[in-house]
């Protein structure tokens, strides 16, 4: 008896708090109507959020209040309301919720770690990863284990030609350079499989309901014993031995925390989703794009070639050998163009901050949205980067979108580009980020003849498969393809030195 009055007397005081919060929501915008107290809108936007921002965003106008698992959201679709956002002037902003979610539910951090992570942390990241400096002393080793793990792979198989999924390919390959040039050759970079599952069941995992997503926790659990037996294995008191000088400097401040072996584990694998899962999707959503799209592919393969040959001598190795400084002096505007317009459509939001204060955002035409201290803002990126609606031409992959100076005019209607933010938490590591994807990409291209092919080996036809709706950083693709690899017969020249075991 006296748990049914518990439990109505909790059913109760949730619907008096959904009535009071939709009436307080009422008197300043828009709140998207819900009969669950408590979860709100969840099940609808959890089923296809893209979807949702898409009705809503039409229903409501730009910016409208959401009761998401008890938490009140203000969403914001709007160019205005989202820079205005991220430049925070009145500084009314914080990100330490998102923060404090990706290390507990991803890291599985019991403590609080949130501030050694943004305001020690954070800083090494942007010295090694957000600034040329930084990317110029990681490039020659990068360079070198990337060119491996493509090659240690092609030379697996006998044959000139081998299939494998795309997925793993761009996926192991870049995880498995980066973890070596961050962490050092002892680095268990046999946990790939696992970090993919957790990535892909992140939504999962950061929801209220987190038993749904007990695959990602079991590899979860899996990576965090790996990370600890690597920390015992390899620090040696003062460092992580053959880790380069950010995970060191990193890792001294972790170990100088006095946090649980676990603890330590969970706050380095918050840390390696951010340096991986966005660049492995968007490298996979590139090629995507690029081989599904044979004359802008050509194009591109063009674009390589002819700089290959007059600025490297028609060798790989110059290429690779050379400072990374060169891939910034627009070389390859073609493949700055097709990054920026892949980053532009698979973003589809980025930034979740909370108010410490009563604020108001200016959005549109001066409109002002009132915002009170202790709810939270999403800024949905991806509604305004690419137009929302698939009949738009801004919803295309268009190569040369972002080419300076184009002969047409298109170049000064660029629809904004945010995919890495802006103002005070802007990336931190956008410049590797950059450099990983150039690299790999050109190296791909100047070695081999790919081809995209569906699920059954057959050459892909048809429209770019869909993203996963129900994830809310970058989208991911549904449909598993697959690619043929196959070393290029023409351009032997920049090939040369290559395969059959020969390294850089
Ligand atoms: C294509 C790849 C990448 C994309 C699209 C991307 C995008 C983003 C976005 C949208 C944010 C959120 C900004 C905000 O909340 O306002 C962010 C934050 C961050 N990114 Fe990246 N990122 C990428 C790669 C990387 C890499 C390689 C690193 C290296 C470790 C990195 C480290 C970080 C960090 C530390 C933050 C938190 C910044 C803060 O809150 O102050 N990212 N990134």
């Amino acid at each position: 008896m006296l748990e049914v009055i518990i439990i109505w007397g909790i059913v109760f005081v949730s619907f008096i708090l959904a009535i009071q919060s939709r009436r307080r929501s009422a008197q300043s915008l828009p709140s998207v109507p819900y009969t669950l107290p408590w979860f709100g809108v969840a099940i609808e936007f959890g089923r296809d959020s893209v979807q949702f921002f898409s009705k809503y965003r039409h229903r409501f106008g730009p910016v409208f209040n959401v009761l998401l698992t008890g938490l009140e959201i203000t969403m914001i679709c709007d160019e205005e309301g989202i820079r205005n956002a991220f430049r925070d002037k009145t500084q009314a902003f914080g990100t330490y919720t998102v923060h404090q979610q990706i290390l507990r539910k991803l890291g599985g951090v019991k403590g609080d770690t949130v501030h050694l992570m943004k305001d020690h942390l954070f800083p090494i990241i942007l010295r090694a990863f957000g600034t040329s400096n930084g990317v110029e002393s990681i490039s020659p080793r990068f360079n070198a284990e990337i060119s491996t793990a493509l090659m240690g792979r092609y030379d697996s198989h006998s044959e000139s030609a081998y299939t494998t999924e795309l997925v793993p390919l761009v996926g192991h390959c870049l995880f498995d350079a980066t973890s070596r040039v961050v962490f050092g050759d002892l680095f268990p970079t046999d946990i790939f499989p696992d970090f993919e599952i957790l990535d892909q069941q992140l939504t999962l995992l950061l929801s209220p309901i987190p038993f749904a997503a007990r695959k990602a926790m079991r590899s979860r659990d899996r990576i965090l014993r790996a990370i600890e037996v690597y920390l015992q294995q390899s620090w040696n008191g003062s460092s992580l031995e053959g880790a380069s000088p950010m995970a060191n400097d990193m890792f001294s401040l972790i170990r100088g925390a006095n946090l649980p072996l676990s603890d330590e584990a969970g706050v380095l694998l918050s840390f390696m989703w951010g340096m991986h899962s966005n660049t492995i999707n968007t490298t996979h959503w590139l090629f995507i794009y690029l081989l599904s799209d044979k004359p802008s592919f050509l194009r591109i393969r063009d674009e390589i070639d002819s700089t290959m040959g007059t600025k490297y001598g028609g060798d790989i190795n110059n290429f690779l050998s050379s400072s990374s400084s060169t891939l910034r002096s627009g070389d390859f505007p073609l493949l700055d163009s097709a990054i920026k317009e892949t980053l532009r459509l698979t973003i589809q939001m980025s930034a979740l901050r909370e108010a410490h204060k009563d604020t108001e955002v200016v959005y549109g035409d001066g409109k002002r949205a009132f915002i009170r201290e202790g709810s939270l803002l999403f800024l949905n990126v991806g509604s305004i980067q690419n137009g929302g609606r698939p009949d738009e031409e801004s919803c295309q992959f268009r190569l040369d979108r972002y080419l300076p100076n184009q002969k047409d005019g298109t170049a000064g209607k660029q629809p904004p580009f945010f995919a890495f933010g802006s103002g005070a938490h802007m990336c931190k590591g956008r410049s590797y980020a950059l450099y990983q994807l150039k690299v790999f990409l050109i190296l791909c291209v100047t070695l081999f003849d790919m081809t995209l092919l569906d699920e059954s080996g057959k050459d892909f036809v048809g429209d770019i498969p869909s993203s996963d709706p129900s994830t809310p950083g970058l989208a991911r693709p549904v449909r598993r393809l697959l690619v043929r690899m196959e070393r290029r017969q023409d351009g032997k020249d920049a090939n040369k030195g290559f395969g059959n075991g020969d390294s850089v």
